[in-house]
């Protein structure tokens, strides 16, 4: 489903060159849930922003369901972008906007007719468990309901995949798990493959079948979770 080939990416500034992936290489295949567990610095977020191109690879190729992305022209690659959702630490949600008109803004981006945005948006305010916020605005959502209204606008345009950058990094412990029990319900029951970006040895225990342990731009270890947790508590 995901294939990451090689790829190294060297953010060059004024200051110079630095190397934050290392000639990269993994494998999510469809219906994974893989954590992608590293500290701070070690290129998490580096490796998943690849994933979609929101940041380019210097070297390597990325591929979705067996097409080359990183060799696609723009209009194509907008296509498959929307098969690839994305949440983030910070929740990314419009301030001016409720949280209906949240969930709906995909969806007018990508054309779809009003009365069907919003059908859309209401049976997945329902799956996030928000019905009565849905005229609210973020600011007046706690962390963890906004993390919901993310979710539900990443699930929009029924991704095939759903990227989360540090997605639980600003919950307190509970908020944390009912975020994780969403994300593995949107897993179980929707087929959405999962990409998560973590630096809690706990949420990948929780809902990661697969990780890849990332230290100083390089994968030192990847594979299924219980082959890899020993690994990682000895570092
Ligand atoms: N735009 C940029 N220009 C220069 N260096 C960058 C840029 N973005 C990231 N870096 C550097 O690349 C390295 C990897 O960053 P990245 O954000 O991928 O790490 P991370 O593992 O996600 O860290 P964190 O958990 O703190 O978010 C860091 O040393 C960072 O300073």
């Amino acid at each position: 489903m995901i294939k990451i080939e090689n790829v190294t990416k060297i953010y060059s500034n004024k200051r110079g060159d630095f190397l934050a992936l290392d000639d990269v290489s993994m494998e999510v295949e469809k219906g994974d849930v893989y954590g992608v567990i590293g500290l701070s610095g070690a290129g998490k977020s580096t490796l998943v922003r690849c994933i979609n191109l929101l940041e380019r690879p210097t070297m390597g190729k990325v591929y979705i369901d067996g097409e080359e992305i990183t060799a696609m022209k723009k209009s194509q690659l907008i296509k498959v972008r929307q098969s690839l959702g994305m949440i983030f630490q910070d929740f990314n949600l419009l301030m001016q906007r409720n949280v209906i008109d949240n969930i709906k803004f995909p969806l007018e981006i990508a054309g779809v007719d009003k009365v069907e945005a919003k059908k859309r948006a209401l049976e997945l305010l329902h799956l996030v468990g928000l019905e009565e916020k849905s005229h609210s605005y973020p600011a007046q959502l706690s962390g963890g309901q906004k993390q919901r209204v993310a979710i539900a606008r990443a699930l929009a345009n029924s991704p095939k995949v759903l990227l989360c950058d540090e997605a639980t990094s600003a919950l307190d412990p509970v908020t944390t798990l009912s975020i994780l029990n969403l994300l593995k319900s949107i897993n179980e029951k929707m087929g959405v493959t999962i990409v998560i970006i973590t630096h809690e040895m706990k949420v990948v225990e929780t809902i990661c079948n697969k990780v890849a342990v990332i230290e100083s731009a390089n994968i030192v270890k990847n594979g299924y979770t219980k082959d890899i947790i020993g690994h990682f508590k000895e570092v």
